[in-house]
């Protein structure tokens, strides 16, 4: 089954994300929502509470990078705002990750970004200069992920095939860099379109300006859904 759709909401501030989710109270939707650093970083925890109390599902994407102990006391004070999803980066390692689970309750799940889903073959080379493919980098910091007990990554929905040959199906696979037909894809490289994903095997998606910035947002939500949906 088709698991669920993220809408990032990358918005400057509080107000333009209320008139935001109000055209989607009016049309009775409770979309799960992800809340990154442009809107945290402009508004902070009390507005993320004011969402959760608004009854909206939170991925909370902060994106933690740190040592151990300092991620571990992070995900204490993000698991009290009582948010769904967390990222870190798998790329703090083993270390980190395990301490990162063993301080998440069962209801925070924690989503490790594998390789961000801006990065083509040659950027990832050119940071990495490692004799590993991008897509085998996404693989191994998955199992890395894996063995440290965290719910899931954040990869592109290219690489959702391979981890699933290597992984449990019900290891999450959420995808960003989706786009619908004819959008643009600006700053992302590996796209792909909500049906692509579900057919790679990607457990959830994260869709952001093919929706916040549609003329009909709720429109091009219900678009997704449906293509995301479809081939259940
Ligand atoms: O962690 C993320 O959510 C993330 C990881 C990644 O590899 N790529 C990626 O695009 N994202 C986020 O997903 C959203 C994608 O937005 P759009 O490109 O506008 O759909 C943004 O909020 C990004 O911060």
């Amino acid at each position: 089954m088709a698991g669920p759709v993220f809408i990032a909401l990358d918005f400057p501030g509080a107000e333009p994300t209320r008139e935001f989710l109000n055209l989607f109270d009016a049309a009775k939707l409770k979309p799960a929502v992800k809340i990154g650093m442009e809107l945290f970083y402009a508004t902070g925890p009390d507005f993320v509470r004011e969402i959760k109390a608004a009854g909206f599902p939170i991925f909370l994407d902060l994106k933690l990078y740190d040592i151990p102990n300092t991620v571990a006391k992070a995900v204490e004070s993000v698991a009290a705002l009582g948010v769904d999803y967390l990222t870190l980066h798998a790329a703090g390692g083993p270390t980190m990750l395990a301490a990162a689970h063993q301080s998440a309750p069962a209801s925070l799940k924690l989503l490790a970004v594998t390789q961000l889903t801006s990065f083509s073959e040659t950027e990832y080379q050119l940071v990495s200069q490692s004799q590993q493919t991008l897509a085998q980098s996404v693989v191994h910091l998955s199992q890395l992920s894996a063995q440290a007990k965290v719910a899931g990554v954040i990869c592109s929905a290219w690489e959702a095939e391979l981890i699933n040959q290597q992984l449990p199906a019900s290891f999450l696979k959420i995808t960003p860099g989706i786009r619908l037909t004819g959008d643009d894809h600006q700053d992302q490289n590996r796209v792909a379109s909500p049906n692509q994903a579900h057919k790679l095997g990607s457990n959830g998606i994260v869709v952001g300006r093919s929706i916040t910035q549609a003329s009909d947002p709720v429109a091009a939500y219900q678009r997704v859904v449906k293509e995301w949906s479809e081939n259940d």
